[in-house]
């Protein structure tokens, strides 16, 4: 397993090994004593899988507050999404600031975002599906969102607000100027 930890320290970047042969390749996506190895000491109790069927889709910002907030493990098995975590920890030295990666099926990479963060991303192909293990259940009482394209945050997403797809909710979610002691 390959560790990187992103600008923003709390964000790692986690490449698994892939073994390869004539038939294709085996890898351990997910190993417990691999991840608290990592600094990731954490329980997962929920696995989400979503398909975004065009080039362009942004689903987020998204996160759920205390006492429901979620640690995620993501990672993409079909195609490749650009992958952002935004700090909305109060006081943070971070707070405001965002990092990405791409991954893909192709690179096998996973971004592990801890509890505090705005999660978003954008499909860079068609077909992309997304696959991430929680650490809290999902609570429809304790979600929030942030408009993708906030002007404080300035995340350079790899489409253009005319071409971006939207669900409703995410076009008329507030700017990350109204996030106040969320964490
Ligand atoms: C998140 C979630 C949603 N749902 C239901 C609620 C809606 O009826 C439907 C679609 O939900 P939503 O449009 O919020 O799905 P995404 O836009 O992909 O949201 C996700 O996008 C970003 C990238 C995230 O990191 C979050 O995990 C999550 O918010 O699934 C559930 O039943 N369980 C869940 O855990």
């Amino acid at each position: 397993m390959q560790i990187e930890h992103l600008s923003i320290p709390d964000i790692l970047l986690l490449t698994p090994r892939r073994f390869a042969d004539e038939r294709g390749f085996f890898s351990e996506t997910y190993n417990l004593r691999t991840m608290a190895q990592a600094g990731i000491d954490v329980a997962f109790v929920q696995d989400n899988h979503s398909l975004s069927r065009q080039r362009g889709v942004i689903r987020g910002l998204h996160c759920q507050l205390p006492p429901h907030a979620q640690g995620k493990l993501v990672r993409c098995t079909r195609g490749a999404i650009w992958d952002v975590a935004v700090d909305a920890r109060q006081g943070s030295p971070s707070f405001g600031r965002w990092v990405a990666a791409e991954l893909s099926e192709e690179n096998g990479s996973q971004l592990w975002i801890p509890p505090g963060f705005l999660h978003g991303f954008c499909t860079l192909t068609e077909n992309a599906e997304v696959q991430y293990k929680c650490t809290d259940l999902w609570d429809r009482d304790c979600e929030r969102s942030v408009r993708w394209n906030s002007p404080d945050l300035a995340i350079a997403w790899p489409v253009a607000p005319e071409d971006a797809v939207l669900s409703e909710k995410d076009a008329a979610a507030p700017d990350f100027s109204t996030v106040r002691d969320w964490f």
